[in-house]
């Protein structure tokens, strides 16, 4: 893939020590702040290509828009929910975070909030501490042969049921995607939510947190629990509502909760973390020295293959850039931005196109749907403005356009090749290209089918003209008078009628009028 280079990034947070010295080891200056507020880090984004954070920054749409030169955001940790990955995405800004690094961390905490509800340690220490020997008050539970609902059955959600189950507990879950026959090979049984909620003894949820998640407890969840359900929040603030919770554990219907996230942290109102059935921490998931020692190296390592062009790992929001790494797909990824360049210089009404349909053929290109219509889209949306079409974020702003874009593929052929046709004010141009002894090239432009392949690198001339053996020999003698050299050219295999050539130049002409008495159409671009 075409390097992404990064210079300078800042990391914003306490990220670990090895974060610091990986990245600066392969040549990538580093700055380290803390506690920066939302205006500081405008102030400051401008200055890095990189920014490196965990949960506290908040990388909203306005310091993305206050970002020039950002290309990555680097989660040292799991959740995105703290960075505006659309924003993100529209600027072409890569967004990439570390998911398992911390998953043992997070679910041994949520054993230990699970084990603490039982037999309330949190509240008998302090109780120790200050100075009493209170043993009738705090009788607890045994975990053995209760029931654990388990809500998100992905990394975390798995590793608590299997820790669980060791305590004799019976685990059971609910997940939309985790297939049911892959969680019972952990021991867990799938079912509706509806079925899940009366069942339990304590539920513990880990979801991300997004719409279909937020508030999945609630009152009216609450109401089908049992009474008494025990509840664990280690994943995001707001998938147990806050409110309902409140009011679950004031009617007992709700027996105690253990909380390390927050919907605002730290939160302002305590009513939660001053309850007495409630056992909190702040945010502590993922603090453990080795969940943070994998997070900071695997940021880090995976920023660096990026740079170095060795892979794409962790990308969030730009999974077609994963791709670009094979060399196979780099090329055609060449073409198809070419392309595209091509035929946006070839319309000549400056009006905007809004139809563009892309047809593959060759069994090669049968899974490049992906990333053959995000290369052509870059083609044609680079225009030099500030927008900056690249993989990312190509297909958004085509979206956001109001461009239909639709792609095929015909199967069968082994030849690989990619057409694009665009239309633009009821007319339409079209170009066919391949990527031929490693190179892309040209193979039609507007029905013109070049005699050969047109290279597609360096500086072209493309012009329609009525076909003529006098024509090479003229538009030599115009190029040589702007005094451009021609390197190549480039016949359409008919010999009369309209034509569409091509023209390698040393360098691009100042001017296309010299062209006029010669041409009908030109366009000139470098690729
Ligand atoms: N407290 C901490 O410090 C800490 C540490 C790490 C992760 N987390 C959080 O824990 C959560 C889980 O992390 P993970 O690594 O296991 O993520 P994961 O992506 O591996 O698993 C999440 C699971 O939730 C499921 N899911 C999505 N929508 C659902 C729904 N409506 N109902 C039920 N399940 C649904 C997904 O299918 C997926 O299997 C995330 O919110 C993450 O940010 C918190
Ligand atoms: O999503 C995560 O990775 C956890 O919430 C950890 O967040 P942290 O890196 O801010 O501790």
């Amino acid at each position: 893939m075409a390097p992404i280079s990064i210079k300078r990034i800042l990391i914003s947070e306490i990220v670990d020590p090895c974060c610091k010295k990986i990245l600066q080891e392969n040549g990538i200056q580093v700055t380290e702040k803390q506690n920066m507020s939302k205006d500081d880090l405008i102030a400051e984004i401008k200055e890095y290509d990189g920014l490196v954070v965990r949960s506290a920054t908040k990388v909203t749409a306005d310091v993305i828009n206050a970002a020039g030169n950002l290309k990555i955001v680097g989660r040292a940790g799991t959740g995105v929910d703290n960075v505006d990955v659309d924003a993100a995405t529209i600027k072409g800004i890569i967004v990439m975070n570390t998911p398992s690094g911390n998953t043992i961390s997070a679910a041994e905490l949520t054993c230990t909030l699970l084990m603490s509800l039982s037999r309330h340690v949190p509240q008998a220490a302090m109780s120790m501490k200050a100075g009493n020997w209170d043993r009738k008050k705090f009788m607890g539970a045994e975990m053995y042969g209760k029931i654990l609902g388990i809500v998100g059955l992905g990394r975390i959600g798995k590793e608590v049921a299997i820790r669980m189950q060791s305590f004799g507990m019976k685990t059971i879950g609910y997940d939309p995607i985790t297939p049911p026959e892959v969680t019972a090979t952990w021991g867990v049984e799938q079912m509706s939510l509806e079925q899940l909620w009366p069942q339990c003894d304590y539920i513990t949820v880990h979801t991300p947190l997004m719409p279909s998640t937020a508030g999945l407890l609630n009152d009216t969840s609450f109401a089908k629990c049992k009474k008494g359900v025990k509840v664990v929040n280690c994943a995001r603030g707001g998938i147990i509502d806050e409110d309902a919770l409140l009011r679950a554990l004031e009617s007992r219907q709700c027996g105690g909760a253990g909380l390390d996230v927050f919907v605002e942290e730290p939160p302002k109102n305590r009513a939660l973390v001053n309850h007495p059935n409630v056992i909190s921490c702040p945010h502590l998931g993922a603090s453990t020295k080795e969940a943070q020692a994998r997070c900071g190296q695997d940021i880090a390592l995976q920023i660096v293959d990026m740079v170095m062009g060795k892979g794409l790992v962790g990308a969030v929001n730009a999974q077609v850039l994963a791709s670009t790494f094979s060399p196979e797909s780099h090329q055609w990824i060449k073409l198809g931005e070419a392309i595209g360049a091509v035929l946006k210089s070839c319309t000549t009404s400056k009006q905007p196109f809004s139809q563009v349909k892309i047809t593959t053929q060759g069994d090669g290109l049968k899974d490049s749907s992906g990333y053959m219509t995000s290369a052509v889209m870059v083609g044609l949306l680079s225009d030099g403005s500030q927008s900056c079409p690249n993989l990312v974020n190509a297909l958004t702003l085509a979206k956001e356009s109001g461009i239909t874009v639709t792609r095929n593929h015909s199967e069968g052929l082994t030849q690989g090749a990619c057409e694009v046709e665009i239309s633009v004010n009821g007319s339409s141009y079209r170009a066919t290209g391949s990527v031929q002894g490693g190179v892309p090239a040209l193979l039609e432009l507007n029905r013109s089918v070049f005699r050969q392949p047109v290279s597609l690198t360096g500086n072209l001339l493309f012009f329609k003209a009525a076909a003529s053996p006098q024509l090479l020999p003229s538009v030599t003698g115009l190029l040589a008078t702007a005094g451009v050299e021609m390197e190549s050219f480039s016949a359409p295999a008919a010999r009369s009628g309209d034509q569409w050539y091509c023209v390698g130049l040393s360098s691009l002409l100042g001017d296309l009028g010299a062209l006029k008495p010669l041409v009908k159409e030109a366009a000139q671009l470098s690729v």
